[in-house]
């Protein structure tokens, strides 16, 4: 069996090379040739999936080992009988982490308690779900906005406009551009206007749920909110006057724990595996290495708001990958879309909050169940 495979998708040989022969190729390089003969296509974000790529070829089954599915055409691949797998939740946690850090660097920056701001999560899913779970035990005012789930999920729910009051906005849709709830340039020039300069926008969402030209106009406005972009419209091209007037900007990342990533691609070998009436051996957890930090002590003398700030930048810090793509700025224009996938190709390992361990002794209960919510192992 001939696979054709996105050379970025981790742990490929481990766990395809005894289905099938593996060609590797940069996934914005595939092109209707490197397929033609291929059973299998293995993707991640960047190739787009449809008829001009897989029009002539023999594959029969398409993995994507994203959560995200806007880079394929579903119908089409439905109407040819392709099978078609997703990898929802994969990174789901690494998302979730992303953004709590990013909340907690803020609330630090501006000197202000962890649990004050009153978030307004858009898309309450895989991603936005967990946030809002994890959220609320830890304090947190939660308002939720999903009108798609509000019909059958528990819980309240808010309209758009509420959530858009909040302190914190943070975004979690797919990329839509149909249907009755469209998300393409849902943050539109009006609703942009109404936000205040006392309210931070998170976006790690699709980066046309908002309007480029519109947001950089915001931000050279007097009021403008705090932003913190990791998705931009037409990556790797991104908007570098977006790029300048933002908060914090990361390369497309939020999802890339060395977790999420081996999710995601455990996800299509069991969907593959399935498909050809295979026997599902293999799992993402058996292949993750030790992490470099393992474990971290606090004493009794651990105030709350800063030990939660230290375990969890210890873990990830966003201002890192901001800075390095704002070094990308100093490139001459047509090296900067190259830099920008190459700093996603070559994404340092990240792991998440459950690969470290903490030592507790005598810290009080509090500050216990905030580790333990946050996803942390304490060792007893
Ligand atoms: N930055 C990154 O590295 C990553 C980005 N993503 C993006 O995050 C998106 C969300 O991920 P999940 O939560 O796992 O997806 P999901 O499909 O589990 O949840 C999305 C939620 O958004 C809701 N929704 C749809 N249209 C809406 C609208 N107009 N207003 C409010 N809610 C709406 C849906 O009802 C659904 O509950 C993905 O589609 C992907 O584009 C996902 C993973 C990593
Ligand atoms: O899972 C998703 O959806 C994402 O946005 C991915 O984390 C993006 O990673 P790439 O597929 O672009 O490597």
């Amino acid at each position: 069996m001939h696979i054709v495979a996105d050379e970025n998708i981790p742990l490929l040989n481990e766990f395809f090379a005894d289905i099938g022969t593996i060609t590797r190729l940069p996934g914005r390089m595939i092109r209707p040739e490197d397929v033609q003969k291929a059973e299998v296509l293995l993707v991640r974000s960047v190739t787009h999936v449809d008829s001009s790529l897989l029009a002539n070829s023999s594959v029969k089954f398409v993995g994507t080992a994203t959560i995200g599915t806007d880079h394929v055409d579903e119908k089409w691949l439905e109407q040819q009988g392709i099978a078609f797998a997703a990898a929802p939740g994969c990174n789901a946690e690494a998302v979730v982490q992303y953004v709590i850090s990013c909340l907690s660097l803020h609330a630090e920056l501006n000197g202000e308690p962890w649990a004050r701001p009153r978030v307004g999560i858009i898309g309450c899913g895989n991603v936005g779900g967990r946030l809002r779970e994890r959220l609320d035990k830890l304090g947190f005012q939660v308002v939720a906005c999903d009108p798609l789930l509000e019909k059958t999920a528990e819980g309240e729910f808010s309209d758009l406009d509420q959530a858009l009051d909040c302190d914190v906005i943070t975004l979690h849709t797919p990329l839509t551009r149909e249907g009755p709830h469209p998300t393409h340039h849902l943050l539109n020039e009006d609703r942009l206007a109404r936000l205040r300069e006392d309210q931070l926008l998170i976006n790690t969402s699709r980066g046309s749920v908002i309007d480029t030209d519109a947001l950089a106009a915001r931000l050279s406005a007097a009021g403008a909110p705090t932003v913190i972009l990791d998705v931009w419209e037409n990556e790797p091209q991104i908007s570098t006057e977006l790029l300048e007037k933002v908060w914090l900007g990361t390369p497309h990342i939020a999802g890339y724990t060395l977790e999420g990533k081996a999710n995601g691609t455990g996800m299509i070998y069991q969907a593959l595996s399935r498909y050809l009436g295979l026997p599902v051996r293999k799992k993402a957890g058996q292949f993750m290495p030790d992490p470099g930090l393992s474990r971290m002590t606090f004493t009794s003398e651990a105030h709350r708001e800063e030990a939660l700030a230290l375990a969890i930048r210890a873990t990830y810090d966003p201002r890192r990958d901001d800075t390095a793509l704002r070094r990308t700025l100093r490139l001459p224009d047509e090296r900067r879309a190259a830099a920008f996938d190459e700093m996603r190709k070559k994404y340092r390992t990240r792991r998440e909050f459950a690969s470290i361990r903490l030592q507790l002794k005598g810290t009080a209960n509090e500050l216990q169940h905030s580790f333990k919510t946050l996803g942390f192992r304490i060792k007893s």
